[in-house]
């Protein structure tokens, strides 16, 4: 871990669904995207609110972060994740809030994403992302992320703006 504090930190999770239309149907007739795209959600209230970000979010007392990722992805957009992979993690130091942040993928779901009290959902081209209304720091790791990889990351933000940033990639992050 990048941060000799990490397991203190209270602990949050992000969800970054792939999907893409693989079967025999024609784009996009059974609802799902035509190519790959991710889905994203416009933030209504919390951490973060009012920017494109992976559904998710703390981690309740008594939950792993993968049994909260699947959790959080309900709450706010109704879909069942079933397959969600460990592809991150990263220290998030900011004026107001610390937390190690568990970043999952998945490509495998079941029920249709909907607008919920706490979300906007709407899905992205992988390679068409609103990175400048996402953090600043989403743009170091999001794609690869979104192309298969792994990382570990630090991001202390000040002001509302990253002012330390620190990413390896290609680690193991089964266990992290
Ligand atoms: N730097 C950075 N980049 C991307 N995403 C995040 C950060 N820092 C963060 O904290 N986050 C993410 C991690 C979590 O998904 C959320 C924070 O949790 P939040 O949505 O506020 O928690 P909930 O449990 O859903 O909501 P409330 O408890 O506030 O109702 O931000």
């Amino acid at each position: 871990m990048l941060d000799d504090d990490a397991d203190e930190l209270p602990a949050a999770t992000l969800c970054h669904l792939v999907d893409g239309d693989d079967d025999d149907q024609p784009s996009g007739e059974d609802g799902r995207p035509a190519h790959d795209e991710t889905l994203l959600i416009r933030k209504k209230r919390g951490v973060g609110s009012g920017q494109w970000v992976g559904p998710g979010g703390k981690v309740e007392p008594g939950e792993t972060p993968r049994q909260c990722v699947v959790r959080e992805v309900r709450e706010e957009v109704g879909i069942d994740v079933l397959d969600p992979e460990k592809a991150g993690v990263f220290v998030y130091r900011s004026d107001d809030w610390d937390a190690v942040v568990h970043v999952f993928r998945a490509t495998e779901y079941a029920g249709t994403p909907e607008e919920t009290e706490e979300a906007d959902p709407a899905w992205f081209p992988v390679d068409d992302l609103p990175l400048s209304e996402m953090w600043q720091t989403d743009r170091e790791w999001l794609p690869v992320v979104l192309d298969g990889g792994t990382f570990r990351g630090r991001f202390v933000y000040s002001d509302g703006e990253p002012a330390d940033v620190d990413v390896t990639f290609g680690v193991d992050v089964r266990d992290n």
